[in-house]
C-alpha cells in the first residue's frame, strides 16, 4: 500500500526528513488506522504493525494533545522480527478534531488528526435537533478540516428537503446532504465529498445510521477491512476503537463506536440536554468541567440564578430530571453478578432467620 494512497503529501515527506535526522536508529514514515485506547494499529509502505508510544514521547509530550491519535502519522522504528513498533514521533498535523473541554485548563481529548472533511451525520428521525448540528458545526470548524452535514434516514421524512434548507440557513457555505442508508439515496454524494487520498472523519450520535452507512460506502471491501471485533475480559464487544477505511473510491474515512462519543453531538442524556441546552451553555461558563453547579467557585449557572437570568425554578426541574436519570441509569446498570450476590445475601440471611428461630424454639 503506498503512502500517498493513505494521504501521504510533500508536506510530510518533508516534515519526516528533517525528524528522522534528530534520531540515531532508523525510522519508518506511517499512518495510524486504527486505534483502541492506547493500542495503536500504524500502516506503513510495507505492512501494518501494532505500534507502542516511546517512553520519551509519553514522557516529553506537553499534553494530551501531542500524543497519537488515529489518522497521525508517524515515526516508527520497526522490530527486528515480530513484535510491536516503537512509535518515536508524531509528525506536525494538518488538523485535528478534538472534544472541547469547556472551563477546563487541561487539552481538549483527540478525536482524530489530519482531516481533509468532518461528515456531521444527523438523523432526520425523531431527533432531529438544529441546534446540536449547530454546536457540532463549531466544534468541526475548530478542527482545521471543512464540516459536511449529513442528514440520514431521509427515508423516513417526508419533509427532507425544507429540513435541509433549514440546516444550510444556520450554515452558510456547508454542504448539507440528505441521504439514506436504507435504500441507498444520496449515498455517493457522501464519496463524492471524499476523493481518493483525502480524509474524512464521521461524527454523530449513537443510532444515526454510521455503521449502516459504512457498510454502505464500502460495499464488498467491508469483509476485507473489518478485523475480528474485540471483546473485553467479560465477552463484551468493545465500543472504543476508531478505524480508518479505505473506501473502494480512494477516500479514507474514519468510523467506529469510539467516534460517537462526542458530548457535543449528545447522547443517552440529549432529550434533556435538548430541553436544557441554556443550562448546558451556561454550564458551559463554570470554572470547573464536572461543576455540579451546587455551590462550587466559578459556576455560572449559579450566577445567571443570582441575576436573575435563569429563573431558579428551571434549574430546580433540570437538576429533578439529571436525578432521575441517573436513577435510571443505575438500575440499568445492575449486573449479573451483583444481582447473584445479592440472593446469596438473601439466601444466608434466611438460613440463619431459620437457624435462629428453632433454637428459640429449642
Ligand atoms: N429507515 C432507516 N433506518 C436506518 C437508516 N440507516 C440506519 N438505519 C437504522 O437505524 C438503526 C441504527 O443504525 P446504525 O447504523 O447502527 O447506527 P450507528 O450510528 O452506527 O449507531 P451506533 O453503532 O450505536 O453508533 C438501525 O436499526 C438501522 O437499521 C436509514 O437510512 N433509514
Ligand atoms: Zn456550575
Amino acid at each position: 500500500m503506498s503512502l500517498e494512497s493513505l494521504g501521504w503529501g510533500p508536506a510530510f515527506t518533508h516534515a519526516f526528513a528533517s525528524l528522522v535526522s534528530q534520531f540515531p536508529h532508523p525510522l519508518v514514515p506511517g499512518r495510524v488506522v486504527r486505534q483502541q485506547r492506547g493500542l495503536l494499529t500504524v500502516q506503513t509502505a510495507s505492512r501494518a504493525v501494532l505500534a507502542r508510544t516511546a517512553g520519551r514521547l509519553l514522557h516529553q509530550a506537553p499534553g494530551a494533545q501531542a500524543l497519537p491519535t488515529i489518522g497521525d502519522w508517524v515515526a516508527l522504528q520497526l522490530p527486528d522480527g515480530e513484535g510491536e513498533a516503537l512509535l518515536h514521533a508524531v509528525l506536525p498535523r494538518t488538523s485535528v478534531l478534538a472534544r472541547r473541554e469547556a472551563g477546563s485548563e487541561r487539552d481538549g481529548q483527540l478525536i482524530a488528526a489530519n482531516l481533509d472533511v468532518v461528515f456531521l451525520a444527523a438523523g432526520l428521525d425523531g431527533n432531529f435537533n438544529p441546534r446540536r448540528i449547530e454546536r457540532a458545526l463549531s466544534l468541526a470548524w475548530s478542527s482545521g478540516a471543512s464540516p459536511v452535514v449529513l442528514l440520514t434516514k431521509a427515508d423516513l421524512q417526508p419533509g427532507a428537503a425544507s429540513l435541509v434548507a433549514e440546516v444550510e440557513a444556520l450554515a452558510p457555505g456547508v454542504p448539507v446532504l440528505a441521504l439514506s442508508a436504507r435504500t441507498g439515496e444520496g449515498v455517493e454524494s457522501v464519496s463524492a465529498h471524499l476523493p481518493a487520498g483525502k480524509t474524512g472523519a464521521l461524527l454523530g450520535s449513537s443510532g444515526v445510521g454510521k455503521s449502516t452507512l459504512v457498510n454502505r460506502l464500502l460495499g464488498d471491501s467491508r469483509l476485507v477491512t473489518q478485523a475480528v471485533r474485540e471483546e473485553d475480559d467479560k465477552g463484551r464487544h468493545t465500543t472504543t476503537h476508531r478505524e480508518l477505511f479505505v473506501l473502494p473510491g480512494g477516500g479514507l474515512l474514519i468510523d467506529g463506536p469510539g467516534m460517537r462519543e462526542l458530548g457535543l453531538l449528545g447522547g443517552e442524556d440529549e432529550g434533556i440536554e435538548q430541553t436544557f441546552s441554556d443550562i448546558l451553555e451556561l454550564a458551559e461558563g463554570c470554572r470547573f468541567s464536572d461543576c455540579q453547579h451546587q455551590g462550587e467557585p466559578g459556576c455560572a449557572v449559579r450566577a445567571a440564578v443570582a441575576s436573575g437570568a435563569l429563573p431558579e425554578a428551571r434549574l430546580a426541574s433540570y437538576e429533578r430530571l439529571r436525578r432521575e436519570q441517573a436513577f435510571q441509569a443505575r438500575k440499568a446498570s445492575v449486573t449479573p453478578e451483583r444481582e447473584n450476590r445479592r440472593h446469596e445475601r438473601a439466601r444466608t440471611t434466611m438460613a440463619w432467620d431459620a437457624l435462629r428461630s428453632k433454637r428459640r424454639r429449642d
